[in-house]
């Protein structure tokens, strides 16, 4: 049964209406009663397995639900369920637990594996399905890159066919980008005998004619990495028999209402092509319990990594600025730029494409080195944009939410919430682009005074993450349930950015129009008096011709 269908019968928790549910309902026990119904990869037939450490294969029957058997309090993360294998202490125990070749760990760039790197590469290599939840910024792409690159290499030594073996899907290209950037760098670029490729516009155009027969044949890549969209268009022309690996990164996006239809038919052609078991790997920094519940019933006897869920990354320093009005935000950021607080390179988050182009144009107006990123910009504006940013030959970046999960820019010093986002999910994202791989980092979330519901959504991730919460701030209570829905669905209406701005300049272009038309005046004034002393000149002339013949 397609999760989709389900998820329209009441599991597509986010967004319930949109489905029609009826709000009363229950959440967790429809999203309960969904996954006992859901058998989504056949996973209620035992599977063998096979799992290896210190080179022994081991064969072990896999259970068919989400089973918390066991917890490992005295780790400092929360690792469920059966057979928990043993953490990672070093990348270097990667070479006697599963034979990781030196090659593959000297290109390694990091000497200790971070906390979630630890749980997750054992649970992969011993072939396990995995729920991880972990802080932005703390090493989840490598946790899964890495122990792909060794089981993918593994099975081409095997035997070598030219399907996809790992598929691994993200929710934007830049993202996608970024993914295949890591595995470029562990395979050497395709030389160690793994070849990872991004399912562009033109490898999708290439795939479908080879499947028509209209061009030479077309392989995938041992390792696709895509967007939803595109995969669903490339669903018919690739083979997916021989599919071992399955990554969801940004897991909760990918099932919310903007994918969760294409991840649906992505799962389905799955299900329907797919021979042998699938190992699912499922990553976020934030998993709320609807899409946990959702996620582990597609998954058998998984291993649920949780490491400070729900919380923002403890090294971003998070403030809240109240700027009375809009008008104020817009004042607020040009003091910010004026005193320097603004350190580059930096990111501002706002609500919608109109608005990120506003900003745009006042701040460059203040000769801000500026651009802006939004769905809307081409997809080569937006790698260009990406990599000029990365360059810092752009210093503060505009960006929608497009922008505001997966991307790993080095050294972001300042994140600032010019709108404050729409969900607890959002802004953990949002300023979890600053404050990475223990670097720390500043996010500013300006608010006014019709903020002020949304600011408590704020205020509660804050307060769970530890930060210092004002006494103001604790008085402001908790955001109302049916508001912080409202507030997922649509983006406060605002005023437009600038306005004030506008209103001014309109009254410089009405005075400069003004001054324009009265030298106009005098200019034609003066051509006609000018005119007239000619023609009157020209009369006199002719008069003293007429005498002198007299
Ligand atoms: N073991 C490690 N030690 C130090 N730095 C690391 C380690 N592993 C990864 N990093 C670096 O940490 C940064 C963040 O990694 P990554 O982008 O994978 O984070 P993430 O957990 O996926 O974040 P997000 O939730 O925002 O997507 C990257 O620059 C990466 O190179």
């Amino acid at each position: 049964m397609e999760f989709f269908r389900l998820l329209s019968r009441g599991a597509k928790l986010d967004n319930a209406d949109a489905f029609g549910r009826k709000k009363t309902e229950d959440k967790k026990s429809d999203a309960e009663r969904i996954v006992r119904e859901l058998d989504f990869f056949h996973t209620k037939t035992a599977s063998e397995k096979k799992s290896s450490e210190d080179g022994e294969i081991t064969k072990r029957e896999r259970k068919p639900q989400a089973k918390i058997e066991s917890t490992i309090p005295h780790r400092k993360s929360n690792i469920r369920g059966s057979d928990i294998p043993q953490p990672l202490a070093s990348f270097e125990e990667l070479a006697t637990r599963f034979e990781v070749s030196q090659q593959l760990l000297g290109r390694v760039r990091f000497n200790t594996p971070t906390q979630i790197q630890a749980e997750v590469i054992p649970g992969i290599m011993h072939d396990r399905d995995i729920l991880a939840c972990a802080p932005t910024g703390s090493g989840k792409t490598l946790a899964y890159v890495l122990p792909l690159v060794q089981l993918v290499q593994k099975i081409n030594e095997e035997k070598k066919t030219g399907n996809v073996k790992a598929l691994i899907l993200v929710p934007t290209k830049e993202l996608a980008t970024q993914v295949l950037e890591q595995f470029t760098l562990l395979t050497a670029g395709g030389r160690a005998g793994v070849k990872a490729n991004i399912l562009t516009k033109s490898l999708l155009a290439r795939l479908t004619s080879s499947a028509n027969g209209a061009a030479e044949k077309t392989k995938p890549g041992d390792v696709l990495v895509a967007t939803p969209l595109r995969l669903v268009r490339a669903l018919d022309a690739i083979e997916l028999e021989g599919l071992r690996h399955l990554v969801l990164d940004e897991a909760d996006r990918l099932f919310d209402t903007t994918f969760a239809e294409q991840t649906d038919q992505i799962l389905g052609a799955i299900r329907k092509q797919q021979q042998d078991s699938l190992q699912k790997t499922f990553l976020s920094a934030t998993i709320p319990s609807s899409v946990e519940t959702l996620a582990l019933g597609l998954m058998v006897d998984p291993l649920r990594v949780l490491i400070s869920p729900g919380r923002a990354a403890a090294t971003v320093d998070q403030r809240l600025v109240f700027a009375g009005t809009e008008a104020g935000k817009l004042l607020a950021v040009r003091q910010m730029v004026q005193a320097g607080e603004l350190p580059p390179p930096a990111l501002i988050f706002v609500q919608s494409v109109e608005r990120a182009n506003a900003l745009m144009h006042e701040l460059v107006y203040d000769g801000v080195n500026v651009d802006v990123i939004h769905g809307e910009r081409t997809e080569s504006q937006r790698r260009a944009v990406v990599e000029r940013f990365k360059k810092a030959e752009v210093w503060v970046l505009i960006c929608t939410d497009v922008f505001a999960r997966g991307i790993d820019v080095h050294g972001v010093n300042v994140v600032i919430n010019y709108d404050v986002p729409q969900s607890a999910q959002a802004y953990i994202h949002r300023i979890g682009r600053t404050g990475r791989a223990g670097r720390t980092g500043k996010a500013f979330t300006l608010f006014t005074k019709d903020d002020i519901e949304a600011v408590k959504i704020v205020v509660n991730v804050m307060r769970e993450s530890g930060c210092k919460v004002e006494d103001w701030m604790m008085r402001m209570g908790k955001a109302d349930k049916q508001m912080k829905k409202q507030l997922k669905r649509k983006p406060s209406e605002r005023e437009e950015i600038g306005t004030q701005v506008k209103k001014l300049k309109a009254v410089e272009d009405k005075k400069r129009k003004e001054k324009k038309a009265k030298r106009e005046e005098e200019r034609l004034k003066k051509t006609e008096k000018k005119k007239k002393k000619k023609q009157k000149d020209a009369e006199n002339e002719q008069k003293d011709a007429d005498e002198e013949e007299l």
